[in-house]
């Protein structure tokens, strides 16, 4: 049997509904502990309550210290997969995060849940059992951070949340999943091409992630030119562009040194550089602004984050992105 370290962080998957309040809440224990008895028979688990937070209380500092206590394991014990439970709200951009700084093969699985514990159909336990067999798949090996969420399989760069309370919640848009869980077994049918990794100590740096939008006021680029933000993210309209009111934004930001790294809105499809006019893709390259084929703009700002931070980064800025 394989030895698999749960680290536990929170999120539904962790909390259950409040008889009197009828509210999803947080209790004193953690109700998957109770459960981990049943999952024995397919791993030999050992349990780490490292926080029990929501996941929009999840911060950088939150990853950095999941990051921390991954790495700690690995050196001291022969532990062969990780499973790491995590609301889901910001759950793609630690499993992002993770995938990004640690420097392993050893299977990494994020898994969490859309029903909490005392609710029927709740999803909780099934998928701890699935990322815990995932985790001990040998096919896991290799792939980088996953994620696991109902019966399947999808690589931390790709997945995002598409629904508010679907169990069906993550997909990976215009990829798809790599893999599916079974009753028989784990499958792998698709492996990730590429992999980036930062050395990261701690976290240091400031990126603002903004929305663009039809009309977009001209003065909001300029004030994040002055609020001392080291990098900023913009989820840009269509294949990569921009209204012509923000360009004097950007310009300032470039002028600063601030680096302005450009996804777009659309879940499907990559930002490029494609359009000649005022506050088209062609013309924000030209003013050096650089683009994150594929990334949404969370998973983009965490990058941008993490390489901003990375205390010995030696490759140019421009390489971090695209495909
Ligand atoms: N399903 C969930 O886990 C959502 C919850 N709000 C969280 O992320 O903590």
């Amino acid at each position: 049997m394989k030895k698999i370290v749960v680290i536990h962080t929170g999120g539904t998957i962790s909390m259950h509904v409040h008889s009197e309040s009828g509210a999803v809440v947080t209790g004193d224990s953690n109700p998957l502990t109770a459960e981990i008895d049943k999952l024995m028979e397919y791993a030999d688990i050992h349990e780490i309550e490292a926080f029990n937070f929501p996941s929009p209380h999840i911060t950088p500092k939150e990853m950095l210290a999941i990051k921390e206590i991954i790495e700690q394991q690995i050196a001291g014990k022969e532990v062969e997969g990780f499973v790491i439970t995590h609301g889901t709200d910001t759950l793609e951009e630690t499993a992002y995060f993770l995938d990004l700084t640690i420097k392993s093969d050893i299977p990494i699985i994020l898994t969490g849940a859309m029903r909490s514990s005392n609710e029927i159909g709740s999803d909780g336990v099934y998928n701890l059992l699935s990322a815990v067999r995932v985790a001990s798949a040998p096919d896991a090996f290799g792939k980088g951070v996953l994620v696991v969420m109902n019966d399947e399989i999808h690589t931390a760069q790709n997945v995002t949340k598409t629904s508010t309370s679907n169990v069906s919640t993550f997909q990976s848009p215009q990829y798809g999943p790599i893999g599916l869980i079974t009753k028989p077994g784990v499958h792998f049918h698709h492996t990730p091409i590429r992999r980036d990794t930062f050395e990261l100590k701690t976290i240091s740096k400031r990126v603002a992630l903004l929305k663009v939008y039809a009309g977009m006021e001209e003065d909001l680029l300029m004030h994040v030119a002055n609020a001392g933000y080291d990098g900023v993210v913009l989820e840009g309209l269509g294949q990569g562009n921009v209204p012509p009111s923000i360009v004097p934004g950007i310009q300032q930001l470039i002028k600063q040194h601030i680096p302005v790294v450009l996804v777009s809105r659309c879940y499907n499809g990559i930002a490029q550089p494609v359009y000649g006019y005022e506050g088209g893709g062609k013309m924000l390259e030209d003013m050096g602004v650089l683009f994150a084929h594929g990334l949404s703009g969370q998973k983009a700002r965490i990058k941008l984050l993490i390489g901003l931070s990375d205390v010995h980064l030696v490759r140019p800025l421009s390489s971090w992105f695209g495909y």
